[in-house]
């Protein structure tokens, strides 16, 4: 599992080093990390002498950290040369790299057309303008410079150093002009801006260099599950097990007019594993439900009447009234429920954390709309992290938001992102397959609960484990969702093999390579 703190935080940390002196030793560690992974990214792509790097040089640390990587780089025989951003620059840093040898141009008006075609055409790109110093988007002839570079577009690898510029370190929001980043060397911890938002698409490969921070840091603002964690989280079946102690998903989702939600949501949580589908919904979907999936045992019942541990609610259901009168006992039955969809609208106040919900933006925007606090849309795209947490917090559940990155609050405060998808899953039907997992997911640790240890992880709180497990099963939709897209554009009804598969390499002990 990786931890990762917000800019603020990392740079409450360093200053009690600082004040001690130390800022220059710290500073030396960065670079020395910074030089090393760009030269790795240039012997990567033929070598390093006689290579063509460009150093973006802002006026603070992080051009700083970038001039004396760059000093570094010249001296292993790169060609290299910084461009200042701005009228001041770290003047230590700067003389190193001219002592080195290191080439100077001073952006200007007049020199801001040479100067972007010069990064467009460098090897390698340091982008050292700004960090987590950072106030807004990049502005000025640093945000002009971007954007030529960006309509030039770029022939090497640009390597970002800490964060890509104009990203703000604590959420990953960024306006303006950004540079994207093959690779982003950040320092000390890894930075929450990197995991979200606007910050994780730019980001690109993200590594984290230790300058001795250590028992500095505060606790986590994000958690996010690797690959790893997975087979910790899983209950496998044991050799005791039967189809009930395994555990039952309940599942009320598909109406008339959206059968197949209710199809896809039931073949990702069969493809999952799970002891038993009690299927609940009206005959048309049923009889559809036994011919795509006879394994399943359907009925026109009620919720009280379905003995289950756990229920998944919504998928397709928005116009019945029986689905909705499903949903409406699922949520206050005290199981763990999943509700999705047309599920969401029917939450009363508060629930537990017990109850999942899992809105995309538009519906966690309906949601706070329908609570009298009016959101963007746009908003809460821009910083998912502090709205899921705010709507786990307004509403006592679990909220995992869908997008490029899913995020998970649980209504404690504890929040994992998940950043493992592919854009290829945006079509429909995707999330129906997400909710299914997550019932299975939810059902067989629900049923295990007091026998295994599955839903906990070392770190993270008891009160957070329907958060956890609502991380794995975003981490398993987007691992299954990048293997199927490995064959071009994703058939959702096609998914539920591959995130059999995905599963099965992710039990392995240990995992023998990122199941992709
Ligand atoms: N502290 C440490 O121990 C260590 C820190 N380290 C490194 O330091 C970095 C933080 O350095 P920092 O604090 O100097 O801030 P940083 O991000 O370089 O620049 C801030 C300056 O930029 C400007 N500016 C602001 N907003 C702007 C905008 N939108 N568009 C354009 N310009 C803008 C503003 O100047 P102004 O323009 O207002 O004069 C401001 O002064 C950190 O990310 C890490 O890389 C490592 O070496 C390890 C040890
Ligand atoms: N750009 C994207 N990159 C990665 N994953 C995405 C992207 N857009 C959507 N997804 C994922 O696809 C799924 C879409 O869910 P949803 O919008 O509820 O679809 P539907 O209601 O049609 O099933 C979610 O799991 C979401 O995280
Ligand atoms: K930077």
């Amino acid at each position: 599992m990786l931890s990762a703190y917000t800019g603020s935080s990392v740079r409450a940390a360093e200053s009690p080093l600082l004040e001690a002196g130390l800022g220059d030793e710290l500073m030396q560690r960065a670079a020395h990390g910074l030089a090393q992974a760009a030269a790795g990214e240039l012997s990567a792509t033929g070598g390093t002498y006689g290579r063509s790097v460009v150093v973006l040089a802002g006026s603070g640390n992080n051009g700083g950290d970038a001039l004396y990587a760059g000093a570094r780089l010249q001296q292993r025989g790169t060609g290299t040369t910084a461009v200042l951003t701005s009228e001041r620059v770290h003047a230590p840093a700067l003389a190193a790299f001219c002592a080195a040898g290191g080439r100077v141009v001073a952006l200007s008006d007049s020199t801001l057309d040479s100067a972007a075609a010069r990064v467009s055409a460098a090897d390698l790109i340091l982008d050292g303008i700004l960090g987590t110093g950072g106030v807004g988007g990049l502005r000025g002839l640093a945000a002009a410079l971007i954007e030529r570079v960006n309509a030039r577009g770029t022939v090497g690898t640009v390597v970002a150093c800490d964060v890509p510029s104009g990203v703000n370190a604590d959420t990953g929001e960024a306006t303006g002009h950004l540079l994207s980043a093959d690779l982003t060397i950040t320092f000390g911890a890894l930075k929450s801006g990197l995991l979200i938002g606007a910050g994780a698409r730019a980001a690109g490969r993200v590594a984290t260099i230790d300058i001795g921070l250590g028992e500095t840091l505060p606790e986590p603002d994000l958690y996010s599950l690797e690959p790893a964690d997975f087979r910790h989280l899983y209950a496998q079946p044991q050799p005791a097990d039967h189809k009930y102690s395994r555990g039952v998903l309940g599942i009320a989702a598909g109406s008339a007019m959206y059968p197949g939600a209710a199809v896809l949501a039931t073949g990702a949580a069969l493809a999952t594993g799970v002891g038993m589908i009690r299927f609940l919904g009206p005959e048309r979907v049923t009889a559809l439900i036994n011919t795509v999936h006879p394994e399943v045992v359907c009925s026109q019942g009620s919720v009280s009447d379905s003995h289950v541990q756990a229920w998944l609610v919504g998928p397709g259901a928005t116009e019945d009234p029986g689905q909705r009168q499903r949903a409406r006992e699922a949520i206050s039955s005290g199981l763990p429920t999943i509700v999705d969809a047309g599920a969401l609208p029917l939450l009363p106040d508060t629930v537990g954390a017990h109850v999942i919900l899992t809105p995309h933006a538009g519906e966690l925007a309906a949601l706070f709309e329908r609570r009298g606090d009016a959101v963007d849309r746009t908003a809460i795209e821009a910083d998912p992290a502090g709205f899921a947490r705010r709507a786990a917090q307004a509403t006592g559940a679990t909220v995992l938001l869908k997008g490029y990155t899913t995020v998970v609050a649980a209504s404690t405060g504890e929040t994992f992102v998940q950043a493992n998808a592919t854009p290829w899953l945006a079509t429909a039907g995707s999330g129906d397959t997400l909710a299914g997992i997550l019932g299975a997911l939810v059902a067989t640790h629900a049923a295990n609960a007091t026998n295994n240890d599955a839903g906990s992880l070392p770190g993270v709180p008891p009160p957070a484990r329907w958060a956890v497990l609502a991380a794995a099963g975003a981490l398993l939709h987007g691992l299954a969702g990048r293997r199927a897209a490995k064959r071009g554009p994703i058939v959702v009804s096609g998914l539920p093999r591959h995130i059999g598969r995905v599963i099965h390499d992710l039990l392995q002990d240990p995992p023998s390579t990122q199941p992709q």
